[in-house]
């Protein structure tokens, strides 16, 4: 053997080891992973199994820690869920003649009296569960008034017509307000006859106003101040994803007035964010109470959409008019256009439908908003611009025509349904395609594609309880028992079966890998139609067809872009971005011979129960001629959508 032919298979046998190499790479970092995974959700566990050793305890020994600092037995804890307190009377007289409530929701009635009471609280309480009556009902069955710190100037506007709609004789400070007004003001907070129960303040107020600090001081002294309540209370903490500056001033409080209690409240902490929050305020070792996110009257479900336009709004149609007749709804759409066409669909099949989004004018907004709260018009196709100050009680469905951008957005979304606590359904439609036009849309926020692929996980999974998905993203652990039959998963486990999709994404592999020796690009809809042997003729010579069927093939494509089998691929333009599908990191795994993939499937008909194996299982032959690939329409146009 001459010195060159050695040199040779030399450097042949350096490649596949360092290709072997880069597969045990590959393989120890999807392990890793997967370890990081569980020991996650391992830790979530303990500590909900330790909350449960807690409270399972003799309550003589009993020694609950719900407070970040304080300790509190359980018993203690429950003793404040009582109704025989000096107060109890009014306080459920006031629930039930001002506030026109017929009982109390989770923590509302332990979280009034632990501040009537004279406690530190901090309260966390997802999004219109009723946090402003943990300080609202108490303010009213108090002395004097109620400080409250908001951030939004329309916040405090929203709360103050709600209050003087029920005669609760409330007032504000800000930047907006007249200065006679704001005298007025100044004067009632020292004013013994205490002319308002609630003074709403921004949390500049506190920290430029002089004055204000003085009249507080008169009030404090005059025991005319009983209770400061923090609104969005984590906008103290640089850990927080909210935090604002003025918040960080706030200690002055507690401070100047040691004695009056106060009261946190956030939808959003983790305990490390409360920890700093309970060091800025100067709030020594607060209780905290934390209800569940798990909203158990809402039903959960996913449906594949028709890549049809038509034949998806049809489906929606028939779903409004067939489970939902008369009732209230949201339809949520991706863009101003899909609100106009979906409303106009909807309307030309008897449902009275009408749009709502950022591009219409302030008069048309309002007009759609007060008569669907109405219920003059029964259902809303709107965008995310329909969000804030959305408060109806009685909205039965939300149904989203295209998925949300995160789960985040989607239980935000979704959770404006049943808020009256009665049973409502939250549907999705997935549909294959949507994941791009997101995708386009949210590539330059910073975690916006891990985010979107979150929710497509949720979308796709048919493993798990769907409750379960969304409880991740909130620290919680809601298992298939808290979900109680309330998702499309739990109720139909029978309707799954797990299936090996190895020799199909192997398939797929083939393609992509044909795509790239020839520098071509592929959309989504090319691979998809390349997989399926359609498209230009000269495809269909070159790529023997899946026998998978339409949905099957994006759902696989779909499993591979989840797992890193797939990834994306973006070019940009000043109009618009281009998406493509490229090979992930994880491709490489296919050619290894012990390596399978499998994902669950739903079995509508005999032929999806088990997808049958792709032609040439384990022997699959590199097709001859090339994939053409390119020429496809690029998925995304400039689409107007209404960013939250
Ligand atoms: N006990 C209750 N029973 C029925 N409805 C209630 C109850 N408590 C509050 N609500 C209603 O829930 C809705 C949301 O309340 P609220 O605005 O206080 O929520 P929140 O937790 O402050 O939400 P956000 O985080 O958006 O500020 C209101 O319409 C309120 O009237």
């Amino acid at each position: 053997m001459d010195g060159s032919s050695e040199t040779n298979e030399m450097q042949a046998e350096l490649d596949s080891v360092e290709a072997e190499l880069e597969l045990v790479q590959l393989q120890i970092t999807e392990l890793l992973q997967k370890q990081a995974e569980l020991t996650s959700r391992k830790n979530v566990l303990l500590e909900r199994l330790g909350e449960a050793c807690d409270s399972a305890q003799p309550s003589s020994s009993a020694s609950s820690t719900e407070s970040c600092g304080h300790v509190m037995s359980k018993q203690e804890m429950q003793h404040y869920d009582g109704t025989d307190f000096p107060w109890s009377k009014e306080v459920v007289w006031n629930l039930k003649e001002l506030f026109k409530l017929s009982k109390f929701r989770p923590l509302q009635l332990r979280a009034i009296n632990m501040t009537l009471s004279g406690k530190d609280l901090f309260l966390v309480m997802p999004t219109g569960r009723g946090k402003s009556l943990c300080y609202q009902l108490p303010a009213v069955c108090s002395k004097g008034f109620t400080l409250v710190i908001t951030p939004l100037v329309s916040l405090m506007e929203d709360q103050i017509m709600y209050l003087q709609l029920i005669n609760v004789p409330a007032a504000m400070l800000n930047a907006s307000i007249s200065k006679n007004n704001a005298k007025a003001v100044m004067a009632g907070i020292t004013d013994p006859k205490s002319p308002f129960k609630l003074l709403y303040v921004t949390p500049e107020k506190i920290a430029k106003s002089k004055l204000l600090m003085s009249c507080l001081e008169k009030a404090y002294k005059a025991k005319l101040l009983s209770r400061i309540a923090v609104d969005e209370v984590h906008c103290c903490s640089q850990w927080g994803h909210d935090f604002r500056p003025d918040y960080k001033l706030l200690g002055i409080l507690k401070r100047q007035f040691p004695k009056v209690p106060l009261l946190g409240l956030t939808a959003t902490a983790t305990s490390s964010v409360l920890k700093d929050c309970e060091k800025i305020l100067c709030v020594q070792q607060p209780i905290t109470l934390s209800a569940s996110f798990n909203r158990t009257n809402l039903y959960y479900e996913v449906r594949i959409k028709d890549p049809d336009n038509e034949a998806s709004i049809c489906d929606i149609a028939s779903l409004i008019k067939s489970r939902y007749q008369d009732q209230s709804g949201i339809v949520y759409v991706f863009s101003q256009k899909d609100a106009e066409l979906v409303s106009s669909e909807l309307q030309k099949r008897d449902i009275l439908a009408y749009p709502y989004h950022a591009n219409m004018d302030p008069d048309s907004k309002s007009r759609v908003h007060r008569e669907w709260t109405a219920n003059k018009i029964k259902v809303v196709v709107a965008t995310v611009a329909f969000g804030m100050g959305i408060d109806k009680p009685d909205v039965r469905f939300v149904i989203h025509h295209t998925i949300s951008k995160s789960i985040e957005n989607y239980y935000q979304e979704s959770g404006r349904a049943g808020r009256d606590d009665a049973s409502a359904d939250c549907i999705v439609f997935f549909g294959f395609s949507d994941i791009f036009r997101i995708s386009t849309m949210v590539v330059m926020e910073n975690v916006g594609q891990q985010k979107l692929l979150q929710m497509v996980d949720y979308c796709q999974n048919l493993d798990r309880c769907r409750r379960s998905l969304m409880a991740v993203h909130f620290d919680e652990v809601w298992d298939d028992e808290g979900c109680n039959q309330m998702c499309d998963t739990c109720c139909r486990v029978k309707d799954y079966s797990t299936v090996d999709i190895t020799e199909h994404a192997k398939q797929v592999v083939q393609i992509m890998e044909l795509a790239a020796s020839m520098d071509e690009k592929l959309t989504p809809l090319k691979l998809v139609e390349a997989w399926m042997g359609k498209g230009p003729a000269k495809h269909r010579k070159t790529i023997k067809p899946t026998t998978l069927s339409r949905q099957q093939v994006e759902a696989v494509i779909v499993r591979m872009l989840l797992q890193g089998y797939l990834r994306e691929d973006f070019s940009f333009t000043p109009y618009t971005t281009y998406f493509y599908m490229k090979l992930g990191r994880k491709a490489p795994l296919l050619k290894i011979q012990s390596h399978t993939l499998s994902m669950k499937m739903r079995i509508t008909d005999g032929r999806s129960a088990v997808v049958r194996a792709a032609s040439g299982q384990g022997k699959a032959k590199q097709p001859k001629r090339s994939v053409q690939c390119a020429g496809d329409a690029p998925v995304s146009k400039k689409i107007k959508t209404d960013l939250p």
